[in-house]
């Protein structure tokens, strides 16, 4: 099991726990909107380190917006397991390709 699928499992388990003693308990008590405002800054904070060029800061930050991407997800009950399903459908079709034919 890879460190996002154990992430994933854990903010899972922490849907209905203690907002006080769990961050991700927390956020979810707050609702989908706080959740996705969060992930906001979090993706707003990942962008300004990659355009600084800071790579260290960058590493965390995208840490960052990892986790609030599944707490966002699971915050409207999503699992990382149905984005993985959507990447899955997605191998081997070029983006170019997938652009052409939206037209
Ligand atoms: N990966 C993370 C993780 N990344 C970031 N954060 C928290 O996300 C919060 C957001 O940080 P910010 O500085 O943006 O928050 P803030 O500015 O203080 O918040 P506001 O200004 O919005 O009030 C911080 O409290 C971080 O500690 C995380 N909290 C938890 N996890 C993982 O989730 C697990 C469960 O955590 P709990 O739910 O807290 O038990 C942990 O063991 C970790 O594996």
């Amino acid at each position: 099991m890879s460190a996002l699928d154990r992430l994933a499992a854990t903010i899972d388990a922490r849907k209905g726990a203690d907002p006080a003693s769990s961050w991700t308990a927390k956020l979810l008590s707050q609702g989908p909107e706080k959740a996705a405002e969060k992930f906001g800054e979090e993706a707003v904070e990942a962008v300004i380190e990659a355009v600084r060029g800071d790579r260290e800061r960058l590493t965390a930050e995208a840490a960052d917006v990892l986790y609030h991407l599944l707490v966002m997800l699971a915050a409207r009950d999503l699992t990382l397991s149905d984005v993985l399903t959507e990447l899955e459908r997605r191998e081997g079709v070029s983006g170019i390709d997938e652009k052409a034919a939206r037209t």
